[in-house]
């Protein structure tokens, strides 16, 4: 039985900043995950999305697969991931539906249902969409504090002008097709990018590792709070802040129950440079990572994850 795990719980809506970019600060460092409420996405929305998603979920899979994924937009099938690609199992036993930047010059390459089929789907999406870019944003000025920098200091380094916001739609199914393997809804994995905001419909499932060199690995849950988004912080930003802040491994089991999650991943613009904080390193403790080109560091991850071409370009 894995232990439940504890985490901070972050008020977006406080009027204490500095005190909030602490919490967030001990909250990044200590484990990378943590709760975020009083974000400002009306519970209304939620239930909506939730609620279109298990009606694209619940068409004949002919009619998924019309939608495809191109250019890591569109409906992956179950099984079509694997997110812990050193392993040699099955791929993960979900399906998901991405929706990219929905900038203009970006938006066109996205796949939606038809209005006939499902009708007020695209603007329930969008809205959701543009509303979790702005908590993120605000979120990520924050981080920002949090790391002793200006609140703007992401936008100046053009991570966020023009950013690349993904949502995903996940099902989980309750019931396995195979049950004779190690299976899981989401394998071992962490996130690419800045930072990870999660819904779940209440499922349990989710869990981390905290020590992701330890061997063997403790996997602690992480229990559902009504209204509150579950936060992460992506690889991209363990890297700018030299493992300052943890980019945490995650994981999802099957719990026989039918669960439905939307995971909304915010990553820098593709040309965004992202290199070590000078206030992240020293000599004694010099950067780890080299710097990269966020567009080129997520095709790579991108193309271990999907055997199939992924293109992030307009
Ligand atoms: O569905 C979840 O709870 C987590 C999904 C996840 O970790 C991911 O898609 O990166
Ligand atoms: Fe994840």
């Amino acid at each position: 039985m894995a232990e439940t795990l504890k985490l901070a719980i972050i008020d977006l809506s406080s009027s204490d900043s500095i005190s909030t970019a602490k919490s967030i600060r001990q909250a990044c460092m200590e484990c990378g995950f943590f709760y975020l409420v009083n974000h400002g996405v009306e519970e209304e929305l939620l239930l909506r999305v939730f609620d279109d998603s298990q009606k694209f979920f619940s068409l004949p899979l002919e009619e998924k697969m019309k939608l495809a994924a191109k250019h890591h937009r569109g409906y992956t099938p179950m099984y079509a991931e694997n997110l812990n690609y050193s392993s040699s199992s099955r791929g993960d036993s979900k399906e998901s539906f991405y929706i990219g930047p929905l900038e203009a010059g970006r938006s066109n390459l996205n796949r939606w249902p038809s209005e006939e089929i499902l009708p007020s789907w695209r603007p329930t999406m969008e809205s959701y969409h543009k509303k979790l870019l702005s908590v993120g944003k605000k979120l990520i000025s924050l981080i920002a504090q949090a790391l002793d920098l200006d609140a703007d200091f992401f936008e100046k380094v053009g991570a966020l002008d023009d950013p690349l916001p993904f949502l995903r739609l996940l099902h989980y199914p309750g019931e396995l097709e195979f049950c004779d393997e190690e299976i899981y809804g989401a394998s071992a994995h962490s996130d690419y990018g800045m930072v990870t905001l999660l819904a779940t419909n209440g499922v349990p499932g989710l869990q981390v590792c905290r020590e992701k060199f330890k061997q063997p690995r403790i996997w602690e849950d992480v229990p559902h709070i009504d209204g509150a988004f579950i936060v992460n912080i992506g690889d991209m930003m363990e890297r700018w802040t030299n493992c300052l802040f943890r980019s945490t491994v995650h994981r999802v089991m099957p719990t026989g129950q039918e669960r439905y999650s939307l995971a909304f991943f915010l990553d820098p613009n593709e040309n965004c440079l992202v290199e070590c904080l000078k206030s992240c390193c020293s000599d004694s403790s010099p950067p780890r990572f080299p710097p990269i080109r966020s567009g080129a560091y997520l095709e790579n991850r991108l193309n271990l994850t999907y055997s199939s071409e992924v293109t992030l370009k307009p």
